[in-house]
């Protein structure tokens, strides 16, 4: 049965490198390994642009009647005086908290052929594979209260709010144990729990979680220490669930031990399995317009899209390892590129990975 795409492309490199994504789905469908139905929808600058809002109420309906939605990215100079992303229910925010997207998948995984590029010593990167799961819909992005208020004395106040709920930190650690399960069988909980008493929390509900999962070996850090391992030894590291904003920080540091940030891919998924693909980086307004921009990433997502959502595992590993195949060409993005590779745009990166699949 034909499965409904909504892809949303944002702003900046957003439309460049959905774009050679949308080259990939494509071709899968033109030789019949994929049944997709594609619609378009606006989300952030560019909607506000367009519409004065950035999350319209049709892209949101669009995103729930759909059965997948790929994102490119949001946000740029141009919009943040207007604080369009801080709006817990508009924009990129509001999308995932409107879909209900809570589990967070971001995987750090090293392509052999890009060991050069990244941060550390081939022997530290070699064969790494880490799956950072990340709370999506809930701790300080969405906690109440916030804001930034004037005091009587004249003074401005910012606050933000860190929550949990047990359920919510129940629900992620269990989606974490059953990644582990099908991997490694260890879990990293990260938080913050010497200091702040809701990852204190958070602690104690993945202890008693993972009472269910008896073959996970659960360990705990804080999150100061697992940015530092993180660079020091990654490979140390299977799975590793965390809350919002530590797994956004987490994640663009796994990153650069893949290379680039042009390189992970994510998946964010519902309890119903339906979910929203994006590259982790954002619109890199310093690089948009200039067709320089690595779309592996987005690329990668759409093969986490197909296992995830659609259903066609055969196809996402087609797309991976047509992405290998290029990389083994020496074809390199800016972003990746190193003594005696060739280095090519996001289209003819996009081109490549298309003839690879086909
Ligand atoms: N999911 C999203 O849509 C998302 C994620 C992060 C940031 N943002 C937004 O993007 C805007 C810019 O944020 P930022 O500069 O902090 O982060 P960024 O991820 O956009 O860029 C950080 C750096 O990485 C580079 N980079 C990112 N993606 C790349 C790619 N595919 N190929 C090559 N280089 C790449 C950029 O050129 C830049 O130097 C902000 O408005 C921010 O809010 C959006
Ligand atoms: C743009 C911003 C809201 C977003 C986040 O912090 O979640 C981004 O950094 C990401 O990692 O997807
Ligand atoms: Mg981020």
């Amino acid at each position: 049965m034909s499965k409904k795409i909504l892809v949303v492309a944002g702003d900046g490199i957003g439309p460049e490198i959905v774009a050679e994504a949308m080259k990939v789905l494509q071709a899968l469908q033109a030789d019949g390994s994929i049944d997709v139905s594609i619609e378009d929808a606006l989300i952030g600058g560019a909607a506000y642009d367009a519409a004065g809002d950035p999350l319209p109420a049709e892209t949101l309906e669009a995103a729930k009647a759909s059965d997948a939605v790929l994102l490119g990215a949001v946000g740029g100079p141009k919009w943040e005086p207007l604080h369009i992303s801080k709006r817990p229910e508009k924009g990129l925010l509001g999308l995932r908290a409107g879909l209900g997207l809570f589990a967070n998948l971001r995987p750090a995984i090293l392509y052999p052929q890009l060991a050069d590029a990244s941060t550390l010593k081939p022997e530290v990167v070699a064969g790494l594979d880490i799956m950072i799961v990340r709370e999506l819909t809930g701790g300080i992005y969405f906690g109440q209260p916030r804001g930034i208020e004037t005091l009587p004395s004249g003074e401005r106040k910012g606050v933000n709010t860190l929550v949990y709920t047990e359920s919510e930190v129940d629900r992620i650690c269990r989606v974490a144990f059953d990644i582990a399960m099908k991997r490694g069988k260890k879990v990293c909980s990260v938080d913050k729990a010497n200091v702040l008493e809701c990852t204190e929390m958070w602690r104690e509900v993945a202890v008693k979680a993972v009472a269910d999962y008896p073959e996970i070996e659960l360990s705990h850090m804080y999150v100061d220490n697992a940015a530092m391992q993180l660079v020091r030894a990654p490979k140390q590291f299977d799975v590793m669930v965390t809350t919002n904003m530590f797994g956004d920080i987490l994640s663009d540091c796994a990153a650069m031990l893949t290379g680039s940030i042009g390189m992970l891919p994510s998946a964010s998924l519902n309890a119903d399995g339906q979910g929203m693909y994006e590259p982790i980086h954002g619109s890199a307004p310093d690089i948009a317009g200039r067709g320089v921009a690595n779309p592996l990433a987005t690329i990668l997502s759409v093969a986490m899209m197909l296992r995830y959502s659609l259903d066609a595992p055969a196809a996402a590993e087609r797309i991976e390892k047509a992405v290998s195949q290029v990389l083994d060409q020496g074809l390199r993005t800016a972003d990746i590129m190193s003594e005696g590779m060739r280095q090519v745009g996001t289209a003819e990166m996009g081109d490549a990975v298309v003839a690879a699949l086909t």
